[in-house]
């Protein structure tokens, strides 16, 4: 310091109103009030929650950081560091919640201490006690916004992401089994990287189909904009599931798995012609409709055992493996007369009751186990008694997934294959794979790399790499 130089020239001053931004939050522009009659420093946030494992407590909340816009509203999460009561300036005593975060003012960043409150008629967001200012900070109760303005803009571009590259993500999971392990698993691997994750009923969202401004509502409300969606479509409600997420795809919302992608894996006589467009390997499968060519769905199939498959089969229940002609031909004609969908399908003998399930995420093949068929059952299904384990993949394998998930771009496809004596054939593509076989089988955090791989899609690669090191120093 120049030995002329005053504290006032050195000091870094504040007005009584100051633009601040609080990155840990993702909140890039607030204008806060600069209150050094108040201690603590308050945010004003709404619908706010406890969440996460008891002995490292996190709380979410909402922000609407833009005061008067509603509409805007950014998804918080933040490690509960005490719980205090405090007194406001309206003489109202309340316990809140203490969250620390960092705050960034005129290119300074300090970590800071900050209530929460529901006090959303108040004008500034964020209130600026003194417990925040340093000795060298002065406040210059006469003046506004000494340091450098920021602009609420950045909340209305894609550069929201670039400039809180670290903010809660908020994730809706479509499900309409909110107790089963894969949900139940989506939703304590989400909270745990902080994120808000909620379960939403397929069946329960309604649309407003126009041109200007396309709609999800659910009980009564307008769903608010997730950063992701992760769809989990039973195969009873596939017309109507793929048609809530091709709303969301239309409002440009972010969804792991698409509608056309879910739609044509479901269908197994669409599958099978995907693959065959993508020349993945897989048994040889015919279609007939009319009950006179059932002779020659036989034959281009090749000579029994052959399989007989329903189109919408699930966990291995229409799936019959006819051992002679005749056994094929009274099959048929016993699905014909039941009006029901169905393809032939050639035996893979030397498969022996086994398949292979290669969980494949954004072009990545994250655990992958061998179902092994009870004894004198051909199918290896789970819910037919097969028992799982770990397995390494070959080569061809890998990249059989990998360009079977592909092919119906999928970002989350449960690919299943059988073993050949001529290489690999996928059987189907599933678009809602359990994680509960799969996550036991092979001890990997598979709910929490889809996760990784969320996060690595919605946030950019450069940012989240400044983001890491910003941490790690
Ligand atoms: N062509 C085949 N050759 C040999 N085994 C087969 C063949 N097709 C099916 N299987 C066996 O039957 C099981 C069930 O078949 P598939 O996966 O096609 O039916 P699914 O009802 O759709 O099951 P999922 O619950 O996996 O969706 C397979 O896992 C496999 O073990
Ligand atoms: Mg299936
Ligand atoms: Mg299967």
């Amino acid at each position: 310091m120049a030995d002329d130089a005053t504290p006032q020239d050195t000091a870094f001053r504040l007005g009584w109103e100051e633009w601040v931004s609080l990155p840990d939050l993702g909140l890039p522009a607030l204008k806060a009030k600069v209150d050094t009659g108040a201690r603590t420093s308050a945010l004003h946030a709404y619908e706010i929650e406890p969440f996460g494992p008891a002995a490292r407590p996190r709380v979410r909340f909402m922000v609407h950081p833009v005061p008067g816009r509603s509409d805007l509203a950014i998804p918080c999460s933040a490690e509960v560091l005490d719980r205090r009561e405090v007194t406001s300036s309206n003489g109202e005593t309340e316990l809140r919640y203490v969250i620390q975060s960092e705050i960034s003012v005129g290119g300074r960043t300090w970590p800071i201490e900050l209530t929460l409150t529901d006090r959303g008629t108040m004008a500034y967001r964020m209130l600026l006690g003194r417990q925040a200012l340093s000795e060298d900070i002065v406040v210059s109760p006469g003046d506004s916004f000494c340091q450098p303005s920021l602009t609420y803009d950045v909340y209305h571009s894609t550069r929201v992401r670039e400039v809180a590259p670290d903010r809660t993500l908020r994730i809706a999971v479509l499900s309409r089994e909110g107790h089963s392990y894969s949900t139940r698993r989506l939703v304590a691997e989400g909270e745990k990287r902080g994120h808000v994750v909620e379960v939403i009923d397929t069946t329960r969202c309604y649309m407003t189909i126009n041109s200007l401004a396309p709609e999800v509502h659910y009980d009564g409300k307008r769903l608010p904009r997730y950063d992701a969606v992760i769809p989990r479509i039973g195969a009873s409600i596939t017309p109507y599931g793929t048609a809530v997420i091709r709303q969301f795809e239309t409002i440009g919302t972010y969804c792991v798995n698409g509608s056309e992608g879910i739609a044509a894996s479901r269908d197994k006589l669409q599958a099978h012609q995907v693959l065959a467009r993508h020349r993945i390997g897989m048994p040889t499968t015919a279609f007939a409709a009319s009950p006179k060519d059932t002779g020659n769905l036989i034959q281009l199939v090749g000579a029994a055992p052959l399989i007989v498959k329903l189109l919408e089969s699930t966990q291995g229940k229409g799936v019959v493996l006819a051992e002679t002609k005749k056994a094929a031909e009274s099959v048929i004609s016993a699905f014909r007369g039941l009006k029901a969908n169905f393809l032939v399908q050639q035996f893979v003998k030397e498969a022996a009751g086994e398949d292979i399930r290669c969980l494949v995420m954004n072009g990545r093949v994250v655990a992958s186990i061998r179902r092994v068929a009870q004894p004198g059952e051909f199918r290896s299904n789970l819910h037919q008694g097969g028992v799982a384990e770990a397995v390494r993949l070959t080569k061809a394998e890998r990249e059989t997934a990998l360009r079977a998930a592909k092919a119906f771009r999928l970002g989350l496809a449960g690919v299943d294959l059988l073993r050949s004596s001529d290489g690999p054939k996928v059987l189907e593509v599933n678009s809602s794979p359990g994680l509960e076989g799969i996550e036991k089988a092979t001890g990997k955090n598979v709910a929490g790399s889809l996760y990784e791989a969320i996060e690595k899609h919605v946030r950019p690669e450069p940012v989240r790499r400044r983001a890491a090191r910003r941490t790690a120093g």
